[in-house]
């Protein structure tokens, strides 16, 4: 599984994106500069976390212009995986890949924690190595993470069961329905702000991030392309 880490003038988590991949699946792993045009060889996207362009006007709002940013629509409509974590997850959503927007914390601070997450389905590509409803814990760190849909969206999201994260206890930013990550329709982009690439060794704290990473790659295995070129 070819997997892609973009990175935008300001990103900060796509060392530790790259270092998590090759930590827990060690597929092979590139840096991709936000300009690039082509992305058709990469079955995974990474879209990481960080401060693109400075979080200036809203996080994530200027990222979306990026011209790599067309090509993740297309992979995305091609059906490849495309995960985006914390300022990745903004960027998904500023870019309309996902449904809603991003307010400031309720608690108008940076938040910089570990919090415990329910996995709310485990019947998808990034999940699938959960059981679900269990309790995981998964750090934080954002100043912009309080997500906000309408509630015909809500309710959309609740339906086609796209609330793939919810914290469980304490919720640090004030999101709706206690929202931490979500999927697009079809189950293949996923936005998070809690950062599993830091929770893939007990020595970080938690090892609970490293089965996201094991689930695309066994999802992967499982697709027609996957099946063809895996163990190559
Ligand atoms: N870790 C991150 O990606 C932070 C995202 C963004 N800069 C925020 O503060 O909300």
């Amino acid at each position: 599984m070819n997997v892609a880490v973009l990175v935008f003038p300001g990103s900060n988590c796509d060392i530790d994106c790259y270092k998590a991949v090759e930590h827990t699946i060690r597929q092979p792993v590139e840096y991709v500069w936000h300009q690039a045009t082509d992305l058709s060889k990469f079955d995974l996207i990474l879209v990481p976390g960080g401060f693109s362009y400075g979080d200036y006007l809203r996080c994530g709002a200027i990222a979306r212009f990026s011209p790599v940013m067309e090509e993740v629509r297309k992979a995305a409509e091609a059906g490849k995986y495309v995960l985006g974590i914390c300022n990745g997850f903004q960027i998904l959503l500023e870019s309309g890949l996902l449904p809603g927007a991003m307010r400031r914390n309720n608690s108008l601070k940076f938040k910089c924690a570990p919090t415990t997450l329910e996995v709310a389905n485990n019947d998808t590509a990034f999940t699938r190595d959960y059981a679900a409803g269990e309790k995981i814990q998964i750090p934080i760190a954002h100043g912009e993470g309080n997500y906000y849909c309408d509630d015909e969206t809500l309710a959309r999201l609740e339906a086609n069961r796209q609330i793939v994260f919810r914290y469980s206890g304490e919720n640090p930013n004030g999101s709706v329905a206690d929202i931490a990550g979500i999927t697009n329709e079809r189950g293949n982009v996923l936005g998070m702000m809690p950062h599993p690439e830091r929770a893939v060794d007990t020595l970080l704290g938690s090892s609970d991030g490293k089965r996201m990473f094991t689930s695309v790659l066994t999802a992967w295995r499982g697709t027609a392309h996957g099946a063809a070129t895996a163990g190559r």
